[in-house]
């Protein structure tokens, strides 16, 4: 549904994307991982039409570049970035629906099972909204529609922890109609909703891990872990895995397939302070 073939990006003489190939299908969700500045936003920007590149992007089989106003109907598009509209909300959403084919009345529930209270806020300019609320109706848009591909930028990033937790909710009921797209720097918080993760570094595509099919038929994994020195952050969180203290700053425990992407990702934060990791198939 989504094929990348080669594709590269300069600002000016500034590579930005280096020669990235990726197809994604139907039934894949794909968690997009990387530090600041590692091509992320970029890669959607041109998946999206906006930008343009070298090399070929197709996506429902449409050059988004030639068929852009065909390509963002289909999509269902959070951005990291909400654009500076001076439309008033209630107008936004009546605009959004009408663009997308969709009930006004859907997207208003979404939006207010996030917890945005819609009734006050309907002739306010959408500029002058927080970040918070901006993002809770761009999600409200993207989700209330008919789409098959969603692609989502930092989709969380402004949410509070109750609204982060509904709106994983909403895409999970979503996710079985749509592949997905999401960029984020919360690799933990993604790990449950997604079967694939793609790693970008400086423009390159550095990881490309399709979990599902490679934990199928492998229950549990054993867990070393030596550490430099005991921090109690790092002690609290194995300790809430279940790991025992064989030695000092040596730890011993058990994870299940299902939880490897999200432990890993957990772990990720201490990096600096792990001298040993191994997993081993049990
Ligand atoms: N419009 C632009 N003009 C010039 N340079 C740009 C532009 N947009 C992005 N860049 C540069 O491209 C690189 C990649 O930026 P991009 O926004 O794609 O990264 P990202 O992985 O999404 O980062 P973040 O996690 O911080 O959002 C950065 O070095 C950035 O400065």
């Amino acid at each position: 549904m989504i094929n990348i073939e080669q594709v590269s990006k300069c600002f000016k003489r500034h590579a930005v994307l280096d020669n990235i190939t990726l197809q994604i299908q139907l039934g894949e969700h794909v968690a997009l991982v990387g530090s600041n500045g590692a091509g992320k936003t970029t890669l959607i920007r041109c998946l999206l039409g906006e930008y343009c590149y070298q090399g070929t992007i197709t996506v429902g089989g449409l050059n988004p570049r030639t068929h852009r106003q065909t390509v963002l109907t289909r999509v269902g598009f959070v951005p990291q970035l909400p654009p500076p509209l001076k439309m008033p909300v209630g107008q936004l959403i009546q605009f959004a629906a009408g663009v997308c084919h969709s009930d006004p009345q859907r997207i208003i529930d979404l939006t207010q099972q996030l917890g945005l209270e819609l009734p006050p806020l309907l002739h306010r300019p959408f500029v002058k909204l927080s970040g918070g609320q901006k993002q809770k109706l761009l999600i409200g848009i993207a989700l209330g529609r008919d789409s098959d591909i969603l692609v989502l930028d930092e989709p969380a990033a402004n949410l509070d922890p109750a609204a982060r937790r509904i709106f994983f909710e909403l895409l999970v009921a979503r996710q079985q109609q749509a592949i997905t797209l999401i960029s984020s720097h919360r690799l933990d918080e993604l790990a449950r909703l997604v079967n694939r993760v793609v790693e970008l570094d400086s423009g390159k595509i550095v990881l490309d891990d399709r979990v599902a099919d490679q934990l199928e038929g492998m229950p549990e994994w054993l867990c070393h872990l030596t550490v430099r020195y005991p921090e109690p952050a790092l002690t609290t969180l194995l300790t809430h895995w279940q790991f025992e203290e064989t030695n000092p700053g040596s730890w011993r425990g058990a994870i299940t397939s299902a939880d490897r992407l999200r432990f890993l990702a957990v772990l990720s934060r201490y990096a600096g302070l792990l001298t040993q990791v191994s997993l081993t198939e049990r």
